[in-house]
């Protein structure tokens, strides 16, 4: 089979099409821990023109390639008295939140969007923290979020007005892809196909790599076929909106040729089917545990 026809390959797809310039935003966005995923949302949104000078970070120790980011735009870094936020985004780890949220809890005002990414931390538990009556949105973004391809899973409490929910929703669609969600308790499960799956395709670029050397390549030469394939077969499926990714698949699978062998292994009953659904189902049941 063939690859798709090239009028259906999309040449340079926005990674949203709602993604909005940040320019406009002249509230006050204060983010709470710029490790991996905070520093990927600092970095996708300080591309998208967001004015370093509306934002305020609190993070004691930032990572050096996040502090170096901060340093460079001269963004306001643990001041000791920061103005009330427009937009309080969480990304400390869940295991710490409990003990950070009641100290930034004076950030938060009548207006404040409290804007979560924390695994497992329920709205409710939030609610419990910043008042009954706060504005939550509870999200599950992904780290791409840096080179503006992430996408973000939101469930919004009643308290969110629209003007609150059109700003969340810009500064995501700003990093990425957004859907909101219907139910909150979906969260979970986005979290382990989305929210992680990045690690599972990282894995894969290393697991080929290994099977690469494992039958006989130098490892370098393997490690770079590995990654050149998930970045490749990552871009023809971006490029191919509408084609599905079974379709793509079996573009590469000649009649009982080499790939169809491969397929037999990964995808009989104890291939890679039920790894991914045990995988999926484990880090599901991870994510309802940190909300305690
Ligand atoms: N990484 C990912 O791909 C994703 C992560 N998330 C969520 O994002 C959150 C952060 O995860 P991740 O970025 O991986 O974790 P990191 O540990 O990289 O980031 C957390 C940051 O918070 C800092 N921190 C520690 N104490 C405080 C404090 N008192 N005030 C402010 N900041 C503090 C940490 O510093 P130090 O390291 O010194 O403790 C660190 O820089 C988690 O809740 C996670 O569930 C959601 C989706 C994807
Ligand atoms: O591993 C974690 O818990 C976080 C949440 C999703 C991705 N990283």
């Amino acid at each position: 089979m063939t690859n798709p026809p090239r009028s259906e390959l999309s040449p340079e797809p926005k990674s949203s099409p709602e993604a909005l310039p940040l320019h406009a935003f002249n509230g006050h966005l204060v983010l709470v821990g710029a490790g991996q995923m905070g520093g990927a949302l600092l970095a996708g949104w300080l591309k998208l023109g967001l004015a370093p000078q509306r934002v305020t970070v609190i993070d004691p120790k930032p990572p050096a390639a996040i502090r170096a980011v901060i340093d460079a735009h001269g963004i306001a870094l643990d001041p000791p008295k920061p103005a009330l936020a427009d937009v309080l985004v969480l990304a400390i780890k869940p295991q710490m939140a409990d003990e950070v949220m009641p100290l930034v809890k004076h950030l938060v005002g009548r207006t404040t969007v409290v804007v979560s990414v924390m695994a497992g931390k329920t709205i409710a538990r939030m609610e419990q923290v910043f008042g009954q009556d706060a504005a939550v949105v509870r999200t599950i973004p992904n780290t791409p979020a840096a080179v503006g391809r992430g996408i973000t899973g939101a469930a919004a409490n009643r308290h969110v007005n629209e003007a609150q929910r059109v700003l969340v929703d810009n500064l995501l669609s700003a990093v990425g892809r957004v859907e909101w969600l219907e139910r909150e308790d979906w969260i979970d499960v986005v979290t382990a196909v989305s929210g992680s799956g990045p690690a599972y395709v990282f894995l894969l670029a290393e697991t080929l790599a290994r099977a690469g050397a494992a039958a006989g390549l130098p490892e370098d030469l393997a490690a770079r076929l590995a990654r050149a394939t998930v970045e490749g077969a990552g871009e023809l499926l971006y490029r191919s909106p509408a084609v599905e990714p079974a379709v793509l698949r079996q573009n590469v699978t000649s009649p009982n040729g080499t790939t169809h062998a491969a397929l037999q292994v990964l995808m009989a009953a104890d291939g890679i089917g039920p790894v991914f659904e045990a995988a999926v189902a484990a880090a599901t049941k991870r994510s309802r545990e940190l909300a305690g």
